[in-house]
């Protein structure tokens, strides 16, 4: 029996999966964390990829890995392979105003409006998440640094190409799902926008930046001959993991609040509130991602100072609408809707409704509501979704699973507990171990459905204190 490695590197931990190529049976598993904080050595992440393989068994009986990782962190390397500073993430909001002076930079240059031309050209607009925002921030705040810079990579590249044991950037490869989140890739053509990046980094006709690879192409092999996937972006590994089908859409509680469906055309919302990215299989994959998600309910639990099983409790103790509190959970700033300065807020208290039950039940509603706005922006530009299947550390919480489809409006499918990032790195790994151009068959996905009556009331009372912060940034 072959084995398969499949690697979820995440915002929070390091998790390895261990596969058999033709059945994708789980064999073994392992996982280690990350440090905390927006900005991070990418070393930290090598050695916890080491750590989780450690955990799974080691590789010597595997014959094919693929990593899948965090979207959008800034991998900067000098001309001999060294990181030039720490890695930003994703969920670092420093290059908010570099996100703001972009978009109006394109606008002046095409004389239109500076959000659509991104999404025409890059397939999304522009918010602090996408990489492109991270080099203009670094050209404008550290150029000792940028001026170092020979390569930019994303975190799933730049483990693939530690991995391969090369210390030359000219060996640096990507996917099309990870390219697609730069700001300066294009989902339309397949080709990278040098002109876009001018606009952020001076040395952007010169910069080395990862070779694309086609869907299952390998991107080689390990110096013990492990054959590497192309390796994707988080979102895309979990869509391919589940085996995302039309009509479906990945409701995603980690540390990003995601929600996400597979399309065979190209995602264009001139809005920018959707991401047009792409998927790891050759498709696209329409997402919203929100900046808080799963830390939530780590909130409210320290809050409360109860573990996550008695956070459920109390939040299923409580009638719905928490006795009138509603929680807006911008406790980062947020991204959707693009509120980066934003903070969280608790409205409705009174004597009589400020308890641990109420508390709970507000984070978990608060939680549900913030995703059904990102829900209906991906259901606003493509077909219906029939249904969601609910994924990430946050699912695990019962109240979440009990609330979801009251909430979301839609039938709710909870997969059983696993790391279906890691999964869907795994069944790449096996697709090209196997010589395959479409994903290889692997057993379908089990789980409960939950198809509930809408709470209506409990999602209007959070959107109309919801509009009124959006209102208050306009
Ligand atoms: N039993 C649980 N109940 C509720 N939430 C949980 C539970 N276990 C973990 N979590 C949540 O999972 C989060 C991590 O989720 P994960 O999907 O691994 O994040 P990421 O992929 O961003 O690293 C933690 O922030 C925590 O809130
Ligand atoms: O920025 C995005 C997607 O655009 C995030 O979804 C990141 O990819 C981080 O994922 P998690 O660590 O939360 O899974």
């Amino acid at each position: 029996m072959a084995l398969v490695a499949g690697v979820d590197s995440s915002t929070q931990s390091c998790k390895v999966v261990i596969r058999d190529a033709q059945t994708g049976e789980l064999v073994r598993h392992g996982r280690a964390p990350h440090p905390p904080g927006t900005e991070v050595n990418p070393a930290a992440w090598w050695d916890a990829l080491r750590r989780a393989i450690a955990e799974a068994g080691g590789l010597d009986d595997v014959a094919a890995i693929s990593v899948a990782g965090q979207q959008h962190g800034m991998v900067c390397l000098d001309s001999r392979g060294e990181v030039v500073r720490p890695a930003l993430l994703w969920n670092d909001t420093r290059s908010a105003q570099a996100a703001v002076d972009l978009t109006t930079e394109l606008a002046h240059l095409g004389g239109g409006d500076g959000t659509e031309a991104w999404v025409r050209g890059s397939g999304s607009g522009l918010v602090a998440s996408l990489t492109v925002t991270k080099l203009r921030w670094l050209s404008d705040i550290e150029p000792e640094a940028a001026a170092q810079v020979a390569a930019v990579a994303l975190p799933h590249d730049w483990l693939t190409w530690k991995l391969s044991g090369s210390t030359d950037i000219a060996d640096l490869v990507t996917d099309r799902s990870d390219a697609s989140g730069t700001g300066y890739w294009s989902p339309l053509t397949g080709e990278y926008r040098r002109d876009l990046l001018g606009l952020a980094f001076p040395q952007a006709e010169t910069v080395r930046l990862p070779r694309v690879l086609q869907p299952f192409e390998s991107a080689g092999s390990t110096p013990s001959g492990v054959v590497l996937g192309p390796g994707c972006g988080d979102n895309a590994g979990a869509a391919l993991g589940l085996g995302l089908d039309a009509g479906q859409a990945m409701i995603s509680l980690g540390t990003s609040g995601v929600v996400a469906a597979v399309s065979e055309t190209p995602a264009v919302d001139l809005s920018g509130d959707i991401a047009g990215f792409a998927d790891a299989t050759g498709a696209f994959l329409p997402l919203a991602c929100t900046l808080n998600a799963s830390r939530i309910l780590d909130a409210a639990r320290s809050l409360l100072g109860v573990n996550y099983d008695r956070l459920s409790e109390l939040a299923l103790s409580a009638q719905p609408g928490a006795g009138g509190l509603v929680h807006i959970p911008y406790l980062e700033g947020e991204r959707t809707p693009n509120l980066p300065t934003a903070t969280g807020s608790l409205h409705g208290m009174t004597l009589a409704n400020v308890t641990p039950s109420n508390l709970a039940r507000a984070a978990v509603e608060g939680l549900l509501c913030h995703m059904r706005g990102a829900l209906d922006a991906v259901e606003a530009l493509g077909p219906p979704v029939a249904e969601g299947y609910l994924v990430g550390g946050g699912a695990q919480a019962p109240a979440v699973q009990a609330l979801a489809s009251q909430l979301l409006g839609i039938p709710v499918v909870v997969p059983d507990p696993g790391e279906y990032v890691a999964d869907g790195a795994a069944r790449q790994a096996a697709t090209v171990l196997l010589g395959l151009t479409s994903p290889v068959a692997w057993r379908l996905i089990e789980g409960s459905r939950h198809d509930d009556a809408p709470a209506d009331e409990v999602v209007a009372a959070f959107r109309a204190q919801a509009s009124g912060v959006a209102a208050s940034f306009a």
